[in-house]
């Protein structure tokens, strides 16, 4: 099943800085899809057309077949929620409840249900102790995680994220990716933005390889074992794909790469 789809997608900034051009692309439903590209690439301009933030120009999105258009916004937002890189772009009521109720509160659904899903989105990025809070008061990997929280309240299928882990340290990080992971363990789709290769070839089912606004490829994530075509995107190969270039192992995480290690080290003696 197709997620997102977009047909002959382009856009052109109002102060005429073409954002990207003709992009088709179909991402899978219960995957992770990494769009990955150098600064520039059109990333976050592509991201907000999932949602319609940006509307179309020429070209069209369709999220699970529905079109993007004004017509059905209500309808495609409640398919998807979109993680603004910058977490203050989401954040904008008095306390972190607040902020976290207000889709749920514009579903109409009952008090008992907002407090409900408020509580269980607050429990599941750890911070129920924010709760009485005011937005300006948190810290980035605070307000990033209140931001998640206000998705996850409206439990969309889909999740799209501008660049989800920056500004977290390596803990937040690991803990935002084990509960991303558990999303998708559930079923939801994930489509996020990044830049960093290594990210990528350890944390995507599928790439979205993209440069200066046209997509340069697509494809499963050992589609990074590819030097020429990260070449051509002015990316480096993923650490670990260059370490194990020449053999026909393809660990996609230190940890793994260490069991590897350590088992051809058990089986031939290291004399180095
Ligand atoms: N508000 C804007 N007005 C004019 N041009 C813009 C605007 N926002 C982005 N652009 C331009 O559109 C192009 C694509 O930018 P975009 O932010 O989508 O790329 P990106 O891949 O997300 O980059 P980054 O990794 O730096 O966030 C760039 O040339 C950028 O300068």
């Amino acid at each position: 099943m197709i997620a997102i789809e977009t047909v002959g997608l382009s856009y052109v900034y109002p102060d005429t800085t073409p954002a990207f051009e003709k992009v088709n692309l179909q991402i899978k439903a219960g995957k992770k899809t990494a769009i990955l590209g150098i600064n520039g690439s059109g990333k976050t301009t592509l991201i907000y057309h999932f949602n319609g933030i940006i509307p179309a120009q020429q070209g069209e999105v369709k999220i699970h077949g529905l079109p993007v258009e004004k017509a059905h916004l209500q309808e495609i937002r409640k398919k998807i929620g979109l993680l603004f890189d910058n977490p203050d772009d989401q954040l904008f009521s008095t306390t972190i409840f607040n902020d976290i109720a207000f889709g749920p509160r514009n579903l109409k659904l009952n008090p008992a249900e907002v407090q409900q899903r408020v509580e269980k989105a607050l429990e599941r990025v750890g911070i129920s102790c924010l709760a009485e809070r005011p937005p300006y008061s948190l810290s980035l990997g605070q307000k990033k995680r209140a931001a998640i929280a206000g998705l996850l309240a409206m439990e969309p299928p889909i999740f799209a994220f501008d660049e989800p882990f920056s500004g977290l340290d390596p803990e937040a990080a690991s803990h935002f990716r084990e509960l991303l992971d558990r999303l998708v363990g559930e079923g939801a789709t994930l489509v996020y933005s990044t830049h960093d290769v290594d990210m990528a070839y350890e944390w995507a089912d599928e790439i979205i390889l993209m440069k200066k606004g046209k997509v340069l490829a697509c494809g499963e994530y050992d589609l990074l074992r590819d030097e020429s075509i990260l070449q051509a995107a002015s990316l480096p190969i993923p650490a670990l794909a260059k370490l194990f270039r020449d053999t026909h192992h393809k660990p996609r995480s230190v940890e793994e790469a260490h069991t590897l290690i350590n088992h051809i080290f058990d089986c031939k003696p290291f004399n180095g």
